[in-house]
């Protein structure tokens, strides 16, 4: 298994390892951050493991994820007069994770926060690397700051009370971590798809894999763009079925879509093989749904991938595989490219 650093504990010790921390001398006001599923589901769990503290809920799902919902928290914490001895504890999925390290990083200029990821997609990805932020006029994170938590606290017990659909939301970044770094899990691991008892070697390897990537390019300036595979066509797929009632997506669906076109574009320039573009198909639509959109809607869902943040000015700088498990980025594509990715994926 490879290993993680310090700031990441995994296993059921990593709330002992939470309660050790909010006992330092220099913690002073505790609040902790759920939505209105983990304030049910996890937030019981963790209770013996906090100090005083105050609760602060904000509702569930993506369509949260917002500067209403920031208000809620600063609101919560101006109201208690936190100072910047205060700690934030986010317990929840990526979108809380996202959000409360957005309010705690901004807050004051800047509290302390601990990361207790409650998804599958929050425990490989979402909490570790310092990206927080939130959704702003329909754009997928848009406000937002690079801030490293205190420390990331995951315990994979959290996992038993989520469901199918979510965990396998969750897996679509465990997938896009090993196609573009590690071809060997791909070629193993896959076979077992999401029917794993035990979460934890994967979402060690996961967060691995992502640490040290971040850790070579913690702002994104350069190679930390492959942890953006997918997410050219997958933000842009999410962003516009997110203001569609009724049509919401979630964003492991959104990225697994996104993984499909961004294969495809990478085998249209001779980076891929075909036989590995139809294994990488062939296994996502062994797990995901295929996303349901019309031909006539392509045009103005390639568009939102203007608004992408590895853009330099009008260029659309994806990430293509290089062959599973090594990634390029920085490679220009157009609005009409991603448009044609999305017919294809669509004719599959
Ligand atoms: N910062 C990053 O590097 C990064 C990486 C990947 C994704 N993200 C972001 O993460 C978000 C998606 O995260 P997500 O998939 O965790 O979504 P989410 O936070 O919306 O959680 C999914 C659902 O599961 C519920 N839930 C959470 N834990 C539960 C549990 N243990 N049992 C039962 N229900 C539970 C939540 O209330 C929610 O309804 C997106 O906004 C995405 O942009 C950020
Ligand atoms: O950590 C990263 O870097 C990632 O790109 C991980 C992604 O899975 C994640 O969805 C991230 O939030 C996307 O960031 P964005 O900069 O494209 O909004
Ligand atoms: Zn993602």
């Amino acid at each position: 298994m490879k290993k993680v650093d310090n700031s990441v504990s995994i296993g059921t010790q990593s709330l002992e390892q939470l309660q050790h921390l909010l006992r330092q001398p220099a913690v002073g006001q505790v609040f902790v951050l759920t939505d209105s599923n983990t304030v049910r589901n996890c937030y019981p769990l963790l209770q013996r493991y906090l100090p005083d503290h105050t609760l602060v809920e904000i509702p569930a799902g993506e369509e949260f994820k917002t500067l209403a919902s920031c208000e809620l928290v600063w609101n919560q914490l101006t109201e208690k007069a936190a100072d910047r001895f205060a700690v934030l504890v986010n317990v929840g999925g990526g979108v809380v994770t996202d959000l409360g390290g957005f309010c705690a990083a901004t807050y004051k200029r800047g509290i302390r926060f601990i990361q207790v990821p409650t998804t599958l997609l929050a425990q490989v990805d979402a909490s570790v690397g310092g990206k927080t932020g939130i959704d702003f006029q329909g754009f997928k994170n848009q406000i937002g700051v690079f801030q490293e938590p205190v420390s990331v606290c995951i315990d994979p017990t959290f996992l038993a009370t989520l469901d199918a659909r979510q965990l396998k939301s969750g897996y679509a970044e465990v997938v896009k971590h090993w196609l573009i770094a590690d071809a060997a899990a791909f070629a193993t691991q896959r076979q077992e798809g999401v029917l794993i008892k035990d979460w934890s070697p994967i979402i060690q390897d996961s967060v691995a894999t992502k640490q040290q990537i971040v850790e070579a390019d913690p702002l994104e300036s350069g190679l930390r763009k492959v942890l953006n595979f997918g997410h050219t066509v997958g933000h842009a797929l999410e962003s516009y079925l997110l203001l569609q009632a009724g049509r919401e997506i979630l964003h492991g669906e959104a990225v697994a879509a996104g993984m499909i076109c961004e294969s495809w574009l990478s085998a249209q320039r001779g980076l891929l093989s075909a036989a590995e573009l139809d294994s990488i198909e062939t296994f996502l639509f062994s797990v995901f749904e295929k996303v349901q959109f019309v031909t006539m809607e392509t045009d103005a869902i390639a568009e939102l991938a203007l608004q992408d943040k590895k853009n330099s000015g009008s260029t659309i700088n994806c990430t293509l595989l290089d062959g599973i498990g090594k990634a390029l980025y920085d490679q220009p594509i157009t609005v009409t490219e991603i448009a044609e990715s999305l017919r294809y994926y669509h004719r599959l």
